[in-house]
């Protein structure tokens, strides 16, 4: 499958001749070359230790290359609101726990980024609010986390995220705790996000079927050292409902993406 980037918006981030070596000696990624347009949704596919975190931590800001470059819209990673913590203006980044504090309400979570920019409660309402419908959660504001399942503690974590109208947005394996039926509806819930705001995704998982499901582009990674060896385009994506789980075409991709990250795992030992 060709990759067609000539339909994409500009380039938004540029990963060239990216290394990462940690202080233990760890080749962490190799020479990693990426170019992700605005408006993709982008999988990192690859088993253990292929170094997609390492990938998705540098795109943030939160890591550092060893050597190589990497520009977020022309900028450095993280060089915009880095303050704000896991909300670096521009960007937002999902992690696989949904890390709220327990002692705050739902508002309260979905405020914070805001809250850190200087804005008040009063000020942010609106914006709290809109992005607590957009996760289908309007009616818990004044809930606390305790009170809530996984699949919506990690709704109030992708509200938090998005409150801030990022352009790009970062998951690191975010629905790998969950159960299969609450992965699925948050798996659309993501893609209506993507559809709606114009978002660029970049999104870590070690499945398949979910890379398949949700991207416009998988990139394929394998290990020891952390590379790229795939970089396939995907159907179009903008379409996609429950029902392309059933279709051939879904079936079809996800065997010629699992045949693509078979061959990466010639080599993995499996105590890894
Ligand atoms: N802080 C660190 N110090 C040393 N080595 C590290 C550190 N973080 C990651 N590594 C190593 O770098 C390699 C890539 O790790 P990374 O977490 O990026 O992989 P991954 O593909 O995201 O794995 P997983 O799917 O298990 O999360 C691994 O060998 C890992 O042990």
């Amino acid at each position: 499958m060709p990759l067609d980037t000539t339909a994409q918006g500009a380039a938004q981030i540029e990963m060239s001749h990216v290394f990462k070596r940690f202080d233990n000696g760890t080749l962490a990624l190799q020479d990693m070359d990426l170019t992700i347009r605005q408006g993709e949704f982008v999988s990192l596919l690859g088993p253990s230790g292929c170094g997609k975190s390492t990938a998705l931590r540098m795109i943030s800001g939160l890591l550092s290359p060893s050597s190589g470059q990497i520009t977020v819209n022309g900028h450095a990673p993280g060089s915009a609101g880095k303050s704000a913590g896991v909300q670096g203006g521009d960007v937002s980044f999902v992690f696989q726990e949904p890390t709220l504090m327990p002692w705050a309400t739902v508002f309260d979570n979905v405020y914070l980024p805001l809250k850190l920019r200087g804005l008040s409660r009063r000020e942010a309402e609106a914006q709290v609010t809109e992005a607590l419908e957009m996760v289908g959660l309007a009616k818990f504001g004044g809930s606390y986390p305790r009170e809530l399942s996984g699949g919506m503690k990690m709704r109030v974590s992708i509200a938090r995220a998005m409150v801030t109208k990022p352009k790009l947005l970062l998951m690191d394996e975010p629905f790998a705790a969950l159960d299969e039926m609450t992965r699925f509806k948050l798996n659309n819930d993501v893609l209506n996000l993507w559809r709606r705001n114009g978002l660029t995704v970049i999104f870590v998982t070690h499945s398949v079927f979910e890379s398949v499901y949700l991207s416009s582009r998988v990139v394929v990674m394998a290990p020891r050292p952390g590379r790229v060896v795939h970089d396939l385009a995907l159907p179009d994506a903008t379409t996609r409902d429950a029902h392309y789980r059933t279709t051939p075409e879904y079936a079809e991709t996800c065997r010629l993406v699992s045949d693509a990250l078979e061959g990466t795992m010639d080599d993995v030992d499996l105590n890894h």
